[in-house]
């Protein structure tokens, strides 16, 4: 069992399989600061959206911030701060078990409701992502699905029950407020396109001996819908903006919120994927949770007519969502290599 967290003492070196080549590490020469320029923030005045007018501009921020960053923040979210910090805190205790607890869920078979692992379909090219992480579905819930998720840390099942419910509603919430942002029906993305199994990844970054050196995550967009993430008060989250990389600073209670492909893809562009990725630090652990927001497996995607016109002709093909899935993970995750044979190509 292959994983970072099953180490006791923090490790004095990085192994050579986590070392990347240089021009995939994450220098900071050349990074934007915080300083220059920070992802907007967004107060979603928790249940005053009924407010048609406070409504109406809440969504035009949102879509404006999207299509300038791909990314933004919320606060005022409506999710409790105790329901994101019981579960941050069964998750964390979740990583720091011994290993024999954490051995029966350890698995890199992708169709597990509930696994932990450490390396990723993408990796074979040898050099490791610096993380551990849980990938699990989270939503909806049954009695079958809550009975694959580990009964130890106590309150693990609880707590992530009431996260998955919080965070489910705010999803819904955005994505109403996206479409209504759009010039769309509030509804437009509540059908199929987001009624797929929500999955989460859970990723926990130990301390790292040699930041210099390794990588939380490389570039990757996410292949899902909508993201949204809790990364609790580590820095170690970057997006690209105008070519060069944005430190997304941590916020006490924000969640950071980003398009996947599949918003890029139903907008015919109006929404892009931005490219984000994750380094690692040598004083503390990081734990994020990203929660995943997924069209059904067999739910037919593809440029709305609404969103194509003459000035923007269709730029992708339609496609059942589970050919998206598997070529993502034949791609690696590399944004244009995804995109690839789903993009019209205009002679
Ligand atoms: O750890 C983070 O901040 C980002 C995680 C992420 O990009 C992902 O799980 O897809
Ligand atoms: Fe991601």
């Amino acid at each position: 069992m292959d994983l970072l967290s099953n180490t006791s003492a923090p490790l004095a070196s990085v192994p050579a399989e986590y070392v990347f080549p240089p021009e995939k590490r994450a220098s900071l020469l050349g990074d934007l600061s915080s300083d220059d320029v920070s992802l907007p923030l967004i107060d979603l005045h928790s249940g005053a959206l009924s407010d048609e007018i406070l409504r109406r501009q809440v969504a035009t921020e949102i879509v404006k911030a999207g299509k300038e960053f791909g990314f933004f923040q919320v606060v005022n979210h409506g999710v409790g701060e105790d329901v994101v910090r019981a579960f941050r805190e069964a998750a964390t205790k979740f990583f720091e078990m011994p290993p024999e607890d954490k051995l029966t869920y350890w698995s890199d078979d992708q169709s597990k409701p509930f696994r932990i692992a450490s390396k990723t379909p993408w990796d074979r090219n040898k050099n490791r992502y610096w993380r551990d992480y849980l990938k699990l579905i989270c939503y909806p819930i049954d009695e079958e699905l809550v009975q694959h998720w580990p009964s130890k840390p106590e309150a693990f099942r609880s707590s992530l029950a009431d996260y998955s419910v919080a965070l489910h509603e705010l999803s819904q919430n955005l994505l109403e407020l996206i479409a209504e942002g759009l010039g769309l029906d509030r509804g437009f993305f509540g059908g199929d396109l987001s009624r797929g199994n929500t999955q989460m990844n859970v990723n926990y970054y130990p301390p790292c001996p040699d930041p210099s050196l390794t990588m939380g995550l490389l570039p990757h967009c996410d292949r899902n819908l909508l993201t949204v993430l809790s990364q609790g008060d580590v820095a170690g989250l970057q997006v690209r903006h105008n070519g060069r990389w944005l430190l997304v600073n941590p916020l006490p209670g924000v969640f950071v919120v980003n398009f996947g492909h599949q918003i890029e893809i139903v907008t015919n562009g109006a929404l892009a994927s931005v490219e984000h990725r994750v380094f690692t630090n040598s004083a503390k652990a990081r734990l994020s949770l990203a929660t995943l927001v997924h069209p059904t497996m067999d739910c037919l995607v593809g440029p709305a007519p609404v969103m194509v016109s003459e000035e923007n002709p269709t730029k992708f093909r339609e496609f059942v969502f589970s050919e998206f899935y598997k070529t993502f993970d034949a791609a690696a995750g590399n944004r244009e290599d995804v995109l690839e044979s789903f993009k019209i190509h205009r002679g």
